[in-house]
């Protein structure tokens, strides 16, 4: 049988002393969407670096496509794609250049693909003006922007929904439902109730794992 997507097995993660989640496992697989949840603090973000190999765990083991995570140099992005709570925009580059950048290192991608991903997501005709003139919530679009690229099957998203205005929100929630019907996997934080699930949906409240 092969070896799941993402397997994370006696997860522990401790931050300033303090043991934030222990003996956590999970498990995740094609289609799969994983909303953590649980009251600020209860260390949602940081469970997310640890996934997104951005921080190491305290203990326990991490596997993305049956390999070590720790033993994956530099090639993680062919598997996953992380976008954290900050927006993560310069904000001297316009829409387009900032998605250019972000994309350059792994998957490139054409000015018609960039311009596409922007309308996709509500931004045409913002497309080449310096992104400190945009609001919070359009600011945040462009960073969701990559979601409409060429992107890998792994979303780590960290409070995705924040800034977005209604129509973007339910936009969106049906773009990662969607991206899971198609065999993508999602792991997110959200402090809002999602209304549009896909089938492989579950839920894990770090509240219920507090150490
Ligand atoms: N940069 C940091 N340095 C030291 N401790 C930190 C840092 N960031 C977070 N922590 C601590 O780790 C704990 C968990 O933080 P984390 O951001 O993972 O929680 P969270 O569940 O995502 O919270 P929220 O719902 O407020 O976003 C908190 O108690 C916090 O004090």
């Amino acid at each position: 049988m092969s070896s799941p997507f993402l397997e994370a097995t006696a997860l522990s993660c401790e931050r300033d002393w303090r043991l934030l989640f222990e003996n956590l496992d999970i498990s995740l697989d094609a289609g799969h969407m994983l909303q953590v949840s649980g009251p600020n603090g209860s260390g949602k973000t940081s469970l997310l670096r640890v996934l997104a190999g951005l921080r190491q765990p305290t203990s326990g083991q991490i596997r993305l496509q049956g390999k070590p995570l720790a033993s994956r140099n530099g090639d993680l992005a062919n598997d996953l794609l992380w976008i954290g709570h900050a927006a993560g925009i310069k904000g001297l580059l316009s829409a387009e250049e900032n998605l250019a950048w972000l994309c350059a290192l792994h998957r490139p991608a054409s000015r018609e693909q960039i311009w596409g991903a922007l309308e996709a997501i509500g931004l045409r005709g913002f497309e080449d003006v310096p992104c400190h003139t945009l609001s919070a919530g359009q600011q945040r679009r462009v960073a969701l922007a990559r979601l409409y690229l060429d992107s890998p099957p792994l979303w780590i998203l960290d409070e995705p929904f924040t800034a977005l205005d209604k129509h973007a929100v339910s936009q969106l929630e049906e773009h990662l439902a969607a991206h899971c019907r198609s065999g993508g996997l999602v792991i997110l934080t959200t402090h809002h109730s999602l209304s549009c699930m896909p089938d492989g949906y579950r839920d894990l409240d770090l509240g219920q794992h507090a150490a």
